[in-house]
């Protein structure tokens, strides 16, 4: 390797080492707040509860009219019927939650900040990473490494700087939700897990407050209005038991368009304009489904309040925030979550299977074949979980499979569905070397090959 290609190595790595501390340092930050405000709640000194007053205090300068500048900036929305100067007032004295900056978050925070909205709460415990840019529109290249909450900070400023923005850099949870989300109008979920989804709709309902929810994912998109108007559902009344964790996919896993994220994160931002401003017809009780494949729209009807929906029925079961991670079986947060299901001795590191690669052996890689096609290592044979585990490899790989001394290496990107598929695998021919690399291709990236690329 040259000397400038060393340099641009050592740069990367240097790069990465900065984001990865940064990392742990913003958990340890949020450890040490939910600590703090747990202390001071037992002790009776709950700071949250006092920047809330304060903010409570904030609000309680009501804007009246308009400036110049207001009117010259907005004016294109102003002369809207129905929106006006009441909305454009409506939309000053606002404030909105936006809980994820990421795909949804990024363009509907744009919408709401460039709009007039006058004060906007953003909340995400993560940084900004290299495969966020293609969708994360707030986010540019310089910002890796930073928290999505200040990366977006300054992208907002720089539309509106008149926008008052408050950053809530941690992950939203039920010690926290209360003192964040109390001093919001409106809240948008755009977050990506099942357990935020739960721990929002319950926090919104108990606070009063209509939730705007979306979501996207690999070619579409969804949205709706929980918890508005007497008789709008809540996600309880829709959902009211979590799906199975292995029923649920993120887009880390299932990919995304930019352009579909974009779609539903600006409509999200069109609805809470809405609730504020009071204007049109508020999507609560109905589903908007988008299918950008064909670009349809499709707007369907979904019940309405559940009589006895577990949260916000007339008497409900849940009567303050539970455990969601608990209840739903999933994190709330797709970071070093690593399955644990095989044993040590069924397991490889990096280096364990470097050493191995020179000795016969059948290397299957068990990701999808279009990440296949991204990158793999020499000799891997594609062979996707769902075909491990309806049993189609045993016809494929017959000769093999035949010998008990020929060790098969089963890897993916980072490390838990090679360990689903060594387990179906072991289960039907218990006495094979069957094993899988630990932490999969990142892993491998990481430690032997810089070179290899991580997506
Ligand atoms: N409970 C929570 N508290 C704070 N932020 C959250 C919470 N749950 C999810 N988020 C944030 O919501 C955002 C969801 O956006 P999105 O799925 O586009 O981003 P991502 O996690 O970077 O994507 P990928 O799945 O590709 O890694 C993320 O930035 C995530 O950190
Ligand atoms: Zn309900």
């Amino acid at each position: 390797m040259d000397n400038l290609s060393l340099q641009k190595q050592d740069i990367e790595e240097l790069r990465s080492e900065i984001a990865k501390l940064r990392a742990a340092l913003y958990t340890k930050e949020q450890q040490l707040q939910d600590l703090e405000q747990l202390h001071a709640q037992q002790s009776g000194n709950d700071p949250d509860s006092a920047v809330v007053q304060q903010e409570h205090e904030e609000k309680a300068e009501v804007h009246t009219h308009l400036t110049n500048d207001d009117i010259a900036r907005f004016s294109r929305q102003l002369i809207l019927p129905g929106f006006g100067v009441q909305g454009q007032l409506k939309l000053k004295n606002s404030a909105v939650l936006i809980v994820g900056m990421g795909g949804l978050g990024c363009p509907a925070a744009q919408y709401l900040a460039a709009a007039g909205c006058g004060r906007l709460g953003l909340v995400d415990y993560d940084i900004v990473e290299r495969n966020n840019f293609h969708r994360q529109t707030l986010h540019s290249e310089k910002k890796e490494g930073m928290s999505k909450v200040d990366s977006a900070r300054i992208a907002l400023l720089e539309l509106n700087s008149s926008c008052q923005i408050k950053c809530h850099t941690r992950l939203l949870n039920s010690l926290n939700a209360f003192s964040v989300l109390r001093a919001y109008d409106v809240i948008l979920d755009c977050s990506d897990n099942v357990p935020t989804r739960y721990l929002l709709n319950d926090a919104c309902v108990m606070l009063g407050k209509p939730l705007v929810s979306g979501s996207a994912l690999k070619m579409d998109g969804q949205l709706t209005v929980y918890n508005y108007g007497a008789d709008g559902p809540c996600y309880r009344c829709i959902y009211p038991v979590p799906p199975p964790p292995e029923a649920v996919t993120n887009c880390g896993d299932g990919g995304v368009l930019g352009a579909i994220t974009g779609t539903i994160g600006a409509l999200q931002a069109l609805e809470a304009i809405k609730v504020i401003v009071g204007l049109g017809e508020v999507l609560a009780g109905r589903l908007l489904i988008y299918d950008g494949f064909s670009n349809l729209f499709r707007n369907i009807k979904i019940r309405s309040k559940r009589p006895n929906c577990h949260i916000c029925s007339a008497e409900p079961l849940i009567r303050d925030l539970i455990d969601y991670e608990l209840f739903c079986g999933m994190h709330a947060t797709d970071k070093d979550n690593p399955l644990q299901l095989l044993e040590p001795e069924q397991r490889l590191n990096v280096f364990e299977y470097q050493e191995l690669q020179s000795a016969p052996h059948l290397l299957l890689d068990v990701r999808q074949p279009a990440e296949f096609e991204i990158c793999q290592l020499p000799s891997a044979v594609n062979m996707p979980l769902a075909e491990i585990l309806d049993d189609s490899y045993v016809k494929r790989f017959s000769s093999q499979l035949e010998s008990k001394e020929f060790p098969i290496v089963v890897l993916c990107r980072r490390g838990n569905d090679s360990q689903i598929a060594v387990q179906h695998m072991r289960n039907r021919y218990p006495d094979h070397s069957i094993r899988d690399v630990i932490g999969g291709l990142h892993a491998w990236s990481n430690k032997v090959d810089n070179g290899f690329p991580i997506y």
